[in-house]
């Protein structure tokens, strides 16, 4: 299959061959053309070239419902559940044969009858707003086989969910395969997953096949070096010198959801200079307004925040002047503007001053795309130009080029939400030095983050929120899995 975009092949002649009942694993870097593979065989795209065999039969697929009527799902990243709605409503109404009016008896028992022949169950009554994330993404998995997909892609599907979460999920998934069930080809970053569940591997570097074999005869070693070939890892700087005064204070304060309903509860916190603290936490604890509020995006209702001593209301003046950058979690819809140009998003900070700007109105194009062929180069953002609007980047390279638009320059107060999610080992490693480099520089730095080994490598002090407070505190150097766990869980 090859797939051009206008001048640029993001896939170039690359074979995959997923025997039925297994589990297959596809891996690349960012930007190496996993997504856009999948969405060939899933008729988002129409390839340049080439061709889906199923059975060894030519299959012409043209739209998404050509590849459900071929038995092909898909399960993303992000939930696609209605949150409003139960289980059982998202799955009849998905179907593509709902009937004008719904004997919802009927379908209950059904729904029940196939639930019933199921490895796994779901409140079929709960509404999807009140269930965790794993019991969304079982659902999600669930509405796949409900509507008879039995070759199953899945992106990233455990991204959201805890490790606890991942393993039950895809353990389950790999049951279902062994019993000749199911096919699934899952795209994935984490070689542990790759190592405890799949079959064969299909490795894609630069939308080129890098490699490919069985799993057991390969070790995470060999994939990784399929994927990144001679490229150099960033290796992590040592954590140096000691924490100095309070940067980020935090007093107190409270903050509503768009709901109306308290997510931050009096909340009370300090980061000093030259220390990482790290909340943990599962998903939905109130985090995601926290940080909001830190980067003016909602209101407080009450409570302080002060920055180097100073009361802080997160105008772009006292970001400017307290330097103080933002890692939002889903960096194409909280920190760019999708349409403009990669340039110009590495701009936004920065645009209206010399040598960007000039009389405050004058802008200099030509500074732009000078500073953002520096930074492209220098964060390994793969974009064909730094004119291409971000939006058609890969999400990972959408994320580097955030990180350095924030990174780029001095930091002294650092908010990371999640920076990780969605990105290969590499950009990791890159990312996690850059944090740790910050901070030995004498960045205070807020890392809020749904990946335990993620906050454990990186904090010095770690904090759990749960349900909008602050519910345990401890140095990350003594730190206590179980312990941490029974807090996140609000025991
Ligand atoms: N609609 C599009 N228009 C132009 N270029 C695109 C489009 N979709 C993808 N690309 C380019 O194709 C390349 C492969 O992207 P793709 O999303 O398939 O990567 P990926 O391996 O899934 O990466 P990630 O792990 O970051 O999700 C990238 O360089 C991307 O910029």
């Amino acid at each position: 299959m090859t797939m051009r975009f206008g001048a640029f092949t993001a896939l170039d002649n690359v074979e995959l061959k997923v025997k039925p009942g297994s589990f297959h694993a596809l891996l690349g870097e960012n930007g190496a053309g996993k997504s856009t593979l999948v969405k060939c065989i899933m008729g988002y795209y129409r390839p340049t070239e080439g061709d889906v065999l199923i059975g060894e039969r030519e299959r012409e697929i043209n739209n998404p419902r050509d590849a459900h009527a071929l038995g092909l799902g898909m399960v993303y990243q992000h939930f696609t559940l209605v949150p409003a709605m139960t289980v059982a409503e998202n799955l009849v109404l998905a179907r593509d044969d709902v009937p004008p009016v719904v004997n919802w008896s009927k379908e209950k028992h059904d729904l029940e009858a196939f639930l019933s022949r199921m490895p796994f169950r779901v409140p079929l009554d709960a509404k999807v707003s009140d269930i965790s994330a794993g019991e969304r993404q079982k659902c999600e998995i669930l509405k796949q086989l409900y509507l008879k997909r039995r070759f199953l892609i899945l992106d990233e599907p455990t991204s959201v969910l805890t490790p606890g979460e991942a393993d039950e999920v895809l353990g389950m998934l790999r049951q279902m395969v062994e019993s000749g069930e199911l096919t699934i080809l899952m795209i994935t970053h984490k070689f542990r997953e790759v190592m405890a569940f799949a079959d064969e591997v299909t490795i894609l570097r630069r939308g080129k096949l890098a490699g490919r074999g069985k799993v057991s005869e390969l070790t995470p070693d060999d994939m990784a070096r399929m994927m990144i070939g001679a490229e150099q890892l960033t290796v992590q700087p040592a954590r140096t010198g000691e924490a100095g005064t309070v940067r980020l204070e935090v007093n107190k304060l409270v903050a509503r959801d768009d709901a109306g309903g308290l997510a931050v509860h009096d909340l009370s916190l300090t980061v000093r200079a030259g220390e990482i603290v790290g909340i943990a936490g599962v998903s939905g604890n109130g985090q995601r307004q926290l940080v909001e509020v830190l980067a003016g995006q909602r209101e407080a209702e009450s409570g302080a925040v002060r920055v180097s001593g100073e009361a802080y209301s997160a105008s772009r003046e006292e970001m400017r002047r307290h330097k103080m950058s933002l890692l939002p979690e889903e960096p194409l819809k909280n920190a760019c503007v999708g349409g403009m140009s990669v340039a110009d998003n590495i701009a936004l900070r920065e645009f209206d001053r010399a040598p960007f700007a000039r009389g405050g109105w004058w802008l200099n194009k030509s500074a732009f795309r000078q500073d953002a062929t520096t930074k492209i180069g220098r964060y390994k953002i793969k974009t064909r130009t730094p004119d291409t609007p971000i939006a058609s980047l890969s999400g990972g390279n959408v994320q580097r080029a955030v990180l350095a638009r924030e990174l780029g320059h001095d930091v002294e107060v650092l908010i990371a939400a999640n920076p990780c999610f969605g990105l290969d080992f590499a950009a990791v490693a890159q990312i996690h030095a850059e944090i740790m480099a910050a901070r030995n520089r004498g960045a205070a730095v807020l890392l809020v983050s749904e990946d335990l080994d993620e906050l454990l490598e990186l904090s010095d002090r770690l904090v759990v929120m749960f349900h909008g407070q602050l519910v345990y505190e401890t140095r990350a150097s003594d730190a206590d899995l179980t312990e941490i766990g029974r807090h996140m869980a609000g025991h």
